[in-house]
């Protein structure tokens, strides 16, 4: 019997809902917080999260409640809410997470300012808890309906990382564990800033050629970023660097994917969450601090800033002086 046998979720948008239903499905008790009243209410009376994921019903098991104090049971804490909201939402809930409890960031994204990875901020926010984080190819519909999938999980005790993957597995959700925090972390945040790269290229009709060499030199970045960062090579290879990076950057079910191609469509973006938005300048910014190039990153920050069109963004590329692959 795992050791955690009640979930908490912090935060019942698309993803903290599927997680939720995931960890249900998983065999557990799901205490899944959301902040505003109504939509709390919303979600208990309907059992469905008509806001972030239309026709998915709640798992028998999950309990959607906005009062903090019902985190207070959870043997561990899924915080599922923006990156940028991240450190706001750990301060709400300090005081009514369980002694010891381990909380999971699966925010993707990188704190702009302090240039904080997710699981910093849980050190600094929940400094008595362990923190580790949940990333790689997953879209919130999907593993909400239980289709197959396959994510990483890791913190710095690789035991904890282990226990929490299997606590958290079920048929349709494979989890691998690892103890390579940063990696998993690096390959979650830039995979969105590319991803939005990504769509502009598609959005601006430049051809499935062209999103490729996107993808290929976009994940040169992250390797030369994430070594400097002393991530592991395998990590960024495996599911949260590479394989999200190929799901994110491909498809059109990426909010992210979905707002570059409408800037390439010189169209309003939808509105949804597009983290990459966000991360672009603390990426940017950390490539500069650690001295690594990220062409398609800048890139990707000045078309966001509109310090650039897109088309001057594709010249700019083009134009970086022919060299060695690496
Ligand atoms: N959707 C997906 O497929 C996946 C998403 N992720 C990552 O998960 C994170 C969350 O994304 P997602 O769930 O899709 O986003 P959504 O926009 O669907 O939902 C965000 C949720 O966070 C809540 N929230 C915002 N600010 C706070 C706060 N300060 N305190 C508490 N709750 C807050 C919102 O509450 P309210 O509605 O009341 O404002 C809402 O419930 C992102 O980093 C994303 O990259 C990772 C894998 C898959
Ligand atoms: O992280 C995701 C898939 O792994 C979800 O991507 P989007 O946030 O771009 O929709």
């Amino acid at each position: 019997m795992s050791r955690f046998g009640m979930i908490g979720v912090v935060g019942a948008g698309a993803w903290g809902t599927a997680l939720a239903n995931a960890s249900a499905r998983a065999g557990h008790e799901v205490v899944l917080w959301e902040m505003d009243e109504a939509q709390a209410r919303a979600l208990a009376d309907q059992r469905t999260n008509e806001r972030y994921l239309p026709g998915v019903a709640l798992e028998d098991r999950v309990t959607a409640t906005c009062e903090v104090e019902e985190l207070g049971m959870a043997d561990a804490v899924l915080m599922v809410v923006p990156s940028q909201a991240m450190r706001a939402a750990a301060g709400g809930v300090s005081r009514h997470i369980k002694m010891g409890a381990p909380v999971i960031s699966c925010a993707k994204g990188i704190e702009r300012g302090s240039l904080a990875f997710m699981t910093d901020v849980l050190r600094d926010a929940l400094p008595d808890h362990p923190a580790a984080v949940l990333s790689g190819p997953s879209f919130a519909a999907d593993v909400a309906r239980g289709l197959p999938t396959a994510v990483t999980l890791a913190a710095d005790d690789e035991w904890l990382a282990a226990d929490l993957s299997a606590a958290l597995a079920s048929a349709g959700l494979r989890l691998y564990h690892s103890d390579d925090v940063r990696g998993v972390e690096i390959g979650g945040a830039a995979k969105n800033v590319l991803a939005i790269g990504a769509g502009v290229a598609a959005g601006r009709g430049l051809g499935a050629s062209a999103g490729a060499a996107l993808i290929a030199r976009g994940f040169a970045e992250l390797r030369r970023l994430g070594s400097a960062l002393g991530a592991r090579p395998e990590t960024l290879m495996g599911l949260s660097g590479l394989g999200d990076l190929v799901l994110t950057a491909t498809s059109e079910q990426s909010r992210n994917f979905s707002f570059g191609f409408a800037i390439g469509r010189g169209e309003p973006p939808s509105g949804k969450l597009a983290e990459g938005t966000f991360t672009a300048q603390a990426l940017v910014a950390l490539g500069e601090r650690h001295g690594v190039e990220l062409p398609i990153a800048i890139a990707v920050r000045d078309v966001l800033e509109r310090a650039i069109s897109v088309g001057e963004a594709v010249e700019a590329l083009l134009a970086r002086p022919l060299k060695a692959e690496a």
